[in-house]
């Protein structure tokens, strides 16, 4: 497997990468679209920072893709929703650069709040000049934070250390995080009204663009000072030249910007303002860290192992993890069955959860079951990223549920697939951890490994079926290495479900079709 390395990632840092034996590094530096489009198809995965912009027509190309990995935090610069159609896996790097972005945080606002760029480009111009460099302390002020997550609440730690007053807006974060965190969460508005310093460390989307906007700048009080070390267009850099115009923003610090390389802003005019081209996480140690830690998700990912940092698939927690490993290999060969069992459109598939599963985290379990429902129906690659939005798409409604109550099976997964034409339903469990066995099909009993070839026949309980369907298949010379039949009372339907080492070939259907009691006969293979 071939992976592409972009954007200067710390070589250090892919030291693990490169000691997988089934995986090339091929490390390159910057690379326009169009050259991203000419070579895409050769990569099974592929590592940038914020730089490369991995778009929706780099993706187009990217047939044999099937992780980005991304050294750091933010996702922006990689069309997350192309790359989910395509089914390809996007990871990040959230904690390794943290403290690295907290720390450039806080030197912005010393800086801000002692004129250091400013007075160290004077003096190495030849001025002793201390009049105009007048500064302000940060003891006592009050430091507002936008956005109290990883980066936020380690600015909100250090800045108590400084031993400033914090409040904090973040609507999805509970009083009691901010109380442990040191910081009051309050209204925006009122943030915007009281503090003399105010930071942004949210992502940008459509509710953050421009939070910091016209409105924002109006409310603020003058005098204050604005950093922002998170995205470019969380603050509206034209809204803010006209609040350091007025003189109502005494000092503004910008690392990103709305257009990104941007060596030509308005802003570079106002002396009171500060600004880095993106530094944020660019310290050795972060570098490092994301470095090894996209390093160790994207093994994981080309090995088809779990990613502890996926964007585009719900994260699981280890504990979860452990609980549902066990039941992804029957859920997969339980939606292949049903998928080669039904007849028509299908328009729902319900899975149904109980014994050990009924108070479980079950919806990876779920999607691994609709991704082999779609993998034997469909031509495109279907995997654990696309497999929800793919069957969205065909309009099946996937219901998840878990019941209550004792069953007779220590795990059981029921799927109930309902097409324009019939429905059926299959049961499968797994005996000790993982041995998988189907144990009910449309309520009949049977006990089948779902492996390999298979023959569903379902057929009346009569004498003269059996032997007749297996004579058929033997003078194929194809071998049967496992039978089940299943009925509910005696002389009414039943089902046969054999394992044979071989498809029985589609010549040979009818024939068993005709056998008289043979109500329908299907090959499956898992
Ligand atoms: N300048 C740089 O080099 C770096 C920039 N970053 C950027 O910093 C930002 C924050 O990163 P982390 O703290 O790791 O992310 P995080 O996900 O841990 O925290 C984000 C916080 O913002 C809150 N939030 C989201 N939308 C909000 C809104 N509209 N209003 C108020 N709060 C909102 C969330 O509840 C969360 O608590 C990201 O945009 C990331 O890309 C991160 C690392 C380096
Ligand atoms: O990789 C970088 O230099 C930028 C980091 C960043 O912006 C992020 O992690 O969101």
């Amino acid at each position: 497997m071939k992976v592409l390395v972009l954007d200067g990632v710390e070589e250090e840092g892919l030291a693990a990468l490169r000691a997988e034996s089934d995986i090339e590094v091929d490390v390159r530096s910057k690379l326009t679209e169009d050259e991203l489009v000419d070579i895409i198809a050769d990569y099974d995965g592929m590592i940038v920072r914020s730089a490369t912009k991995v778009t929706a027509r780099v993706l187009e190309q990217a047939s044999k893709l099937k992780v980005v990995g991304r050294a750091g935090v933010g996702v922006d610069n990689i069309d997350v929703a192309a790359a989910t159609d395509k089914g390809v896996l996007v990871v990040n790097a959230p904690d390794g650069n943290t403290i690295a972005a907290a720390e450039h945080t806080i030197a912005m606002m010393m800086s801000l709040a002692r004129n250091i760029p400013q007075a160290s480009n004077t003096l190495r111009s030849g001025k002793w000049d201390k009049k105009s460099f007048m500064g302000v302390e940060l003891r006592d002020k009050v430091l507002g934070i936008i956005g109290l997550g990883r980066i936020g609440a380690a600015v909100a730690k250090r800045a108590q250390g400084l031993e400033m007053k914090v409040v904090a807006y973040d609507p999805y974060l509970t009083e009691e995080k901010a109380q442990m965190l040191g910081a009051q969460l309050l209204p925006l508005d009122e943030i915007l009204k009281m503090a003399d310093f105010i930071t942004c460390h949210i992502p940008l989307t459509k509710d953050s663009k421009y939070i910091l906007g016209e409105k924002a700048f109006s409310l603020m009080k003058p005098g204050v000072r604005v950093i922002n070390c998170a995205r470019g267009g969380v603050v509206d850099e034209e809204a803010l030249y006209e609040a350091m115009q007025t003189g109502k923003v005494a000092g503004a610090a910008l690392d990103v910007f709305e257009k990104e390389p941007n060596t030509d802003s308005p802003l570079f005019a106002f002396n009171n303002f500060i600004a880095t081209p993106h530094l944020g996480a660019s310290t050795s140690e972060a570098q490092l860290c994301v470095a090894c830690d996209v390093s160790l998700e994207l093994i994981a990912a080309l090995h088809g192992e779990f990613v502890k940092n996926a964007v585009n698939i719900p994260s699981m927690s280890p504990k979860v993890m452990a609980t549902v490993k066990p039941y992804l290999n029957l859920a997969e060969k339980m939606g292949r069955f049903c998928a080669q069992l039904i007849d028509g459109r299908v328009n729902k598939v319900e899975v149904t959860y109980s014994g050990d599963l009924a108070n479980q985290e079950v919806a990876p379990i779920t999607t691994t079951l609709i991704k082999g429902f779609l993998d034997t129906i469909l031509q495109v690659k279907v995997n654990f990223v696309n497999a929800p939005t793919l069957a969205r798409n065909r309009g099946i409604n996937v219901v998840q549920q878990q019941a209550s109550g004792e069953g007779d099976y220590a795990n059981l997964i029921t799927v109930k697939a309902v097409s324009d034409r019939e429905e059926i339903s299959v049961a499968g469990t797994n005996f000790g951890k993982v041995d998988p066995r189907i144990v009910s099909i449309d309520g009949y009993h049977v006990d089948a490994i779902p492996e390999g070839h298979m023959l569903y026949v379902p057929h009346i309980d009569k004498p003269r079926i059996i032997g007749p369907v297996c004579n058929l298949i033997g003078a194929h010379d194809i071998n049967i290495s496992g039978m089940q039949v299943g009925r509910k009372i005696i002389g009414g339907k039943a089902v046969m479900l054999l394992n044979v080492d071989a498809p029985v070939p589609e010549e040979t259907m009818p024939e068993i079709a005709k056998i008289d009691g043979v109500l329908s006969v299907r090959n499956v293979s898992i």
